[in-house]
């Protein structure tokens, strides 16, 4: 494993990356930086939760006149989310070397991203709509410009995205730096992307399979009417800390979100049709795991990097392989372990296939839980935490209590009782989802797949007349509901963490 030290990196921002607390690199890293280092055009394959940022983030920053006033390079992401996080993480690069980073994307008030704009920051990271927007109004000049990064790749070269990019890159000067990354780079798009590249370095890091092997990947073969209840038990047993669950369409996201708040989970979604101050409200409140479940659209499916993510659940199948890809990508991030579990439908299986002869890795079927497994399961969690007060004595003042109570009542039949009381039994509360239709693919003109419905970039001009203030209905307050099963405790880790939360 190579240091940053032995990749001709400048001091500022070696000491930033110390600081960051990265000591060896990542294998993108090590191949991506010294290439890009010297200029060339590259585009830069690996695995999701690897480090990409930092790889093109690097090589970026150095190439920096800190001095030097106009904007001198651009990262472009596909939502705004991971605009916002890409600019966070390159402010942290370039914190010694005083470059700065601003954010510019859609949904945000474009004065307030004007008056950031004239402190004169050196970078930018933007989605394409609201960056062409400045370019229109001539708030972002593009003129001296040298290193351009399209994040996601694959994704930004996409039918839906490409006359935007397309039309910002002619606004760059003839000479400029080139670098494309993404965990995924199908032919096509690769070919595509040579076109406006100078000669180009494919830097692919070599690996057995498209997804990080750390990911324990499963299916359940569920009917679609089983799906919500199986969920809520997978959920029961696998406990995770964060889980995001990825739905197809944004109603359906709604949906799930409601349903589960319904049986007393703590879920909160995003899509494109939700404002974007909630959007951001939202994933904040979900990376300080005041949320614990996160409901989302393929918006959320490319770069997002939040710590604690045990869990990916693929509710509905998604419309491209490549997208299944990333969204499992969100868990399993820089080594850490983690577990996807996607739902297919018997007509589904096809799909399936596809998406394992892509990511060159078998998913393994998974017998969904029974009402009785999570009972077991909740079981379990109620003795271990009547074990672990045993073992930390916390019962001390109790136990005189203990012998009047055994003096009358028979010892099974108490133990039984209090094991029943700190089991959460699961809400078999009724939850009715809309009807979907199983995943088929579309032909287009021209014979590209076409992407999935609804679930979308989230920003830029397709989305601009979508952030309505949600789609008229209102949610119900759930609130008291669940207020009373956060009261009435329970074994799981899930339990145990709302009691503290109360406490
Ligand atoms: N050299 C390093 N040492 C330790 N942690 C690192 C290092 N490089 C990056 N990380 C951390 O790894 C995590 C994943 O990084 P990053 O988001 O750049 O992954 P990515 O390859 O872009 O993934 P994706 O394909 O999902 O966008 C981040 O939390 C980042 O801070
Ligand atoms: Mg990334």
């Amino acid at each position: 494993m190579k240091t940053f030290y032995e990749l001709n990196i400048e001091a500022d921002v070696l000491n930033a990356l110390a600081k960051m607390g990265f000591e060896t690199t990542t294998p993108i890293q090590a191949q991506a930086i010294p290439t890009a280092i010297e200029g060339k055009d590259l585009i830069g394959q690996a695995q999701t939760g690897t480090g990409k940022t930092t790889a093109f983030g690097v090589p970026m920053i150095q190439k920096i006149d800190p001095k030097n006033p106009n904007i001198q390079g651009i990262v472009i992401a596909p939502t705004r989310e991971l605009a916002i996080q890409v600019a966070e993480e390159l402010n942290r690069i370039g914190q010694i070397k005083g470059v700065q980073t601003v954010p510019i994307y859609g949904g945000q008030d474009i004065n307030r991203q004007i008056r950031a704009l004239k402190r004169k920051p050196q970078l930018i990271a933007a989605t394409p709509g609201r960056l062409l927007d400045h370019i229109r109004r001539r708030t972002i000049k593009l003129q001296n410009i040298n290193t351009v990064v399209l994040d996601e790749a694959d994704e930004m070269l996409n039918m839906g995205f490409i006359e935007d990019i397309e039309a910002i890159l002619a606004e760059m000067p003839q000479e400029h730096q080139t670098l494309l990354f993404s965990a995924t780079m199908p032919k096509r798009i690769q070919l595509l992307a040579e076109k406006f590249m100078n000669q180009p370095e494919i830097v692919r890091v070599k690996a057995k399979q498209l997804t990080v092997d750390h990911i324990d990947q499963y299916y359940y073969d569920v009917k679609e009417n089983q799906k919500f209840d199986v969920l809520c038990r997978s959920l029961d047993i696998e406990s995770p800390d964060l889980a995001i669950i990825f739905g197809r369409t944004k109603k359906r996201v709604d949906e799930l979100v409601e349903g589960l708040m319904k049986r007393g989970y703590s879920a909160e979604g995003i899509h494109g049709d939700i404002p974007q101050v909630k959007r951001e409200k939202v994933i904040r409140r979900f990376k300080e795991q005041a949320t614990e479940i996160l409901v989302a659209t393929d918006v959320a499916a490319r770069g997002l990097d939040i710590s604690g993510v045990t869990h990916v659940y693929n509710f509905d199948l998604p419309q491209d392989p490549e997208s299944y890809v990333h969204r499992i990508g969100r868990t399993g991030r820089a080594g850490e372990k983690g577990s996807a579990y996607t739902f297919v439908t018997p007509r589904e299986m096809d799909h399936l296939k596809t998406i394992e002869k892509l990511t060159k890795r078998k998913i393994e079927k998974q017998l969904f839980p029974t009402y009785r497994d999570v009972m077991e399961g909740l079981q379990e969690g109620a003795i271990e935490q009547l074990r672990q007060t045993v073992w930390n004595n916390e019962g001390e003042n109790y136990r005189e209590a203990a012998k009047r109570l055994l003096s009358e009542e028979d010892a099974v039949d108490v133990v039984a009782s209090a094991i029943k009381l700190l089991t959460k039994e699961p809400s078999q509360t009724p939850v009715h989802l809309s009807s979907v239709e199983p995943l088929r693919v579309r032909k287009v003109k021209g014979g590209h797949q076409k992407r999935g419905g609804g679930g979308g970039g989230g920003n830029g001009r397709r989305q601009r007349n979508n952030d309505r203030s949600g789609d008229g209905r209102r949610r119900r307050n759930y609130s008291k509901s669940n207020n009373n099963k956060q009261q009435s405790g329970g074994g799981n880790k899930r339990n145990r963490r709302r009691n503290q939360n109360h406490s």
